[in-house]
């Protein structure tokens, strides 16, 4: 799972606009909309508001995700999905604790029968389903479902101080968010080696980016970051950037040659976009492309 945070955090990286669309102040501009929730801050921010900013905002209990937190989280991402001046969203949380996992003190009591039933953390996954991209800027501990619900983002920006890991081991139980399959996807994409034995590490385990050998961003400059890149992804045609993210989540799950054709098909189909002819007619005439986002 370290290697899929490293690998959502080397693209954001180095994938970045060769060609700026749009000028990106480095001073992210607050707008005075804010969501009313009870455990999270929804806001608007960067230039013009082109970046929805979501932190989770339960501290004492080192934003544990409990049931009331995730219905606000999904409810503040989709109004972001559907608002036309958001390009792209940032999901934080604390500088101690992203989030430290599934509420536990929620959980203790349930039975199978009641997770059964109540499809107990069956719409956590409501959060893929957003078409845009989401950016997590992950600042201290990202346990359990919090390491679940980083991995589900399309980047993770991490901070020199977050620990992923799932832990759930050690309470006599295991990742139900997601946990196995995408740490396994994430090693799906390294060489196939056929060596499982790091994934078998992480089972219970806590790691940091210093493990990895990779250095983490400044703890308090990270959310910053995390818009400013969420401002130039807001600078691209909304169309051709929800195209991308489909072609990547569909890349994930499909066997490369049905991915590939998936692609073929996306790539095709943004011929049909005005937003494709401007930008590269844009190119030609040496300005800046006026995207209409459809
Ligand atoms: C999807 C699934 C199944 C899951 O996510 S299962 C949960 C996986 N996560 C975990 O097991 C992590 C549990 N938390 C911890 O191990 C420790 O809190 C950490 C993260 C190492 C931090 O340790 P400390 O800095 O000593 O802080 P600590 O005093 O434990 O926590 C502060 C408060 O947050 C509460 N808290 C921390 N994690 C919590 C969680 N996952 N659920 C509910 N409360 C939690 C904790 O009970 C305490 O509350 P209070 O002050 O009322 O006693």
């Amino acid at each position: 799972m370290l290697r899929q945070a490293a690998r959502k955090l080397a693209p954001s990286l180095s994938r970045r606009p060769s060609r700026p669309l749009l000028a990106v102040s480095h001073l992210s501009t607050s707008s005075p909309a804010r969501g009313e929730y009870e455990f999270i801050i929804s806001e608007k921010r960067g230039e013009g508001g082109c970046v929805g900013l979501v932190t989770l905002n339960r501290r004492k209990a080192l934003n544990a995700l409990c049931d009331g937190l995730m219905s606000e989280l999904r409810e503040a991402l989709a109004t972001f999905d559907s608002d036309p001046g958001v390009g792209a969203m940032v999901l934080t949380g604390s500088e101690k604790a992203f989030a430290a996992g599934a509420d536990i003190a929620e959980m203790q009591p349930l039975t199978f029968q009641s997770c059964y039933s109540q499809q107990f953390l069956g719409n956590w996954d409501a959060i893929s389903r957003i078409t845009k991209p989401v950016i997590a800027a992950v600042n201290g501990y990202a346990l359990g479902g919090g390491c679940e619900v980083a991995m589900v983002c399309d980047i993770i920006y991490a901070g020199e101080k977050a620990q992923f890991g799932q832990p759930e081991i050690a309470l006599g139980t295991l990742p139900g968010g997601g946990g196995h399959s995408e740490t396994h996807q994430s090693h799906r994409e390294e060489p196939r080696h056929g060596d499982d034995r790091h994934r078998r590490e992480d089972v219970g385990s806590r790691g940091t980016l210093a493990r990895t050998n990779q250095q983490g961003l400044p703890t308090e400059s990270l959310v910053d970051e995390a818009i400013q890149l969420g401002e130039r992804i807001s600078g691209f045609s909304k169309i051709a950037v929800a195209m991308c993210k489909e072609a990547v989540n569909a890349a994930e799950q499909l066997p490369l040659n049905e991915g590939l054709k998936y692609e073929k098909k996306l790539f095709y189909s943004s011929f049909a976009t005005d937003d494709r002819r401007e930008g590269m007619t844009a190119f030609l005439e040496k300005r800046t492309p006026q995207w209409a986002d459809c």
